[in-house]
């Protein structure tokens, strides 16, 4: 008998095939209606195996996947995962750590260049015909190169971006994270900081750390009043890091200059959210890890995990 597998994620074809070779796939590219994620339920009472990303698995949804062994989670993060109901199970969780770090830290980069020279604004002008207003000194931003970059976590994709900003734009690297890095402070010239030094140095600061208890609302008003006059925040973590509504209020009265955001406390944004109406920030929908190369090569090594758990053996990357 063929092991039963969901699928809730976009697959390239050739692996989509492969997979439906191997297993009984029921396949979804994302769960849009009650309607899918009725068959999705029924589909998880069956499943030996899930692969995706993007859906909620409370305790509730694992009683209800009494045969679930793997859950190969397309994404690095696993914040959205119930930890210890999964250890209690005996199921299996991995992540797809490496292969996303560069096109995560290019998207880092997109922000802090698009923030720093409000390019958000300035293209909005141009589409609106305002070109003729865009020109002066009160629609300026601040240069990058040479200005002082400030990591909060320096994992994977915090080094990466550091690497960009310094071998890049000569940028002196500050950085703050759980444990020390000695290794990252030789190899980069970086100097390992507190939170609060942190927030009073750097001009560009980039939020990598992992989602945890730990460091759930880490960053708030009490940080973003340290902040420098042209200080400009990027978040490419998660947003329960940062405290939304205290960083809305910061921003609307100028504490923190401008911010860039790929991810936010819930996603995906509510239309309705201050941020949108703000013009002192770029805003990008969850797309740190969105390129043909990566999400492909992403799916590749989730697809990986989940074919050796099923066959007994131990994954790539357990997360
Ligand atoms: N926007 C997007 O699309 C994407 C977002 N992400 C997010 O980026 C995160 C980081 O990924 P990656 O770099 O691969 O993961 P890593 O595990 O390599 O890095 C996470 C870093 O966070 C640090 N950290 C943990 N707790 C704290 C704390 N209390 N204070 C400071 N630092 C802390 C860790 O410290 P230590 O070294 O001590 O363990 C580690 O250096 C993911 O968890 C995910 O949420 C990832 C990919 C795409
Ligand atoms: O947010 C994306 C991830 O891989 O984590």
């Amino acid at each position: 008998m063929k092991p039963n597998v969901v699928i809730v994620h976009e697959l390239y074809p050739e692996l989509l095939k492969t997979l439906e070779q191997q297993y009984n796939v029921v396949h979804f590219t994302r769960l849009n209606s009650d309607a899918d994620r009725a068959d999705f339920n029924a589909a998880m009472a069956e499943a030996d195996a899930f692969l995706g990303s993007n859906v909620k698995f409370d305790e509730a949804l694992i009683e209800r996947s009494p045969r679930l062994k793997v859950i190969a989670s397309v994404s690095v993060g696993v914040d959205a995962y119930p930890r210890e109901a999964l250890k209690a199970r005996g199921i299996v969780l991995t992540n797809t750590p490496e292969v996303l770090t560069d096109a995560t830290a290019d998207t880092g980069f997109v922000l802090l260049m698009m923030a720093a020279r409000r390019a958000g604004e300035m293209e909005r002008k141009v589409r609106s015909g305002n070109w003729s207003t865009s020109l002066m000194s009160q629609d300026f931003g601040v240069d990058v190169t040479g200005k002082t970059l400030g990591i909060v976590g320096m994992g994977r994709i915090g080094q990466a971006v550091a690497k960009r900003g310094h071998f890049g734009f000569d940028m002196p690297v500050i950085f703050q994270n759980r444990s020390s890095k000695p290794e990252v402070e030789a190899a980069l010239d970086a100097r390992q900081v507190d939170l609060d030094t942190l927030f009073e140095t750097a001009d560009f600061i980039v939020v990598t750390a992992a989602l945890s208890d730990e460091t759930r609302g880490m960053i708030g008003r009490a940080q973003l009043e340290r902040t420098r006059e042209k200080t400009i925040l990027i978040n490419i973590s998660r947003g329960p890091v940062v405290r939304e509504q205290e960083l809305i209020e910061c921003l609307q009265e100028g504490v923190l200059y401008y911010a860039g955001l790929d991810v936010y406390e819930r996603e995906p944004l509510d239309p309705s959210s201050p941020l949108i109406g703000l013009d002192n920030v770029v805003l990008l929908p969850h797309i740190g890890s969105s390129t043909v190369e990566t999400r492909g090569a992403m799916c590749d090594l989730a697809a990986d995990n989940l074919n050796r758990v099923l066959a007994g053996t131990s994954p790539l990357t357990p997360a």
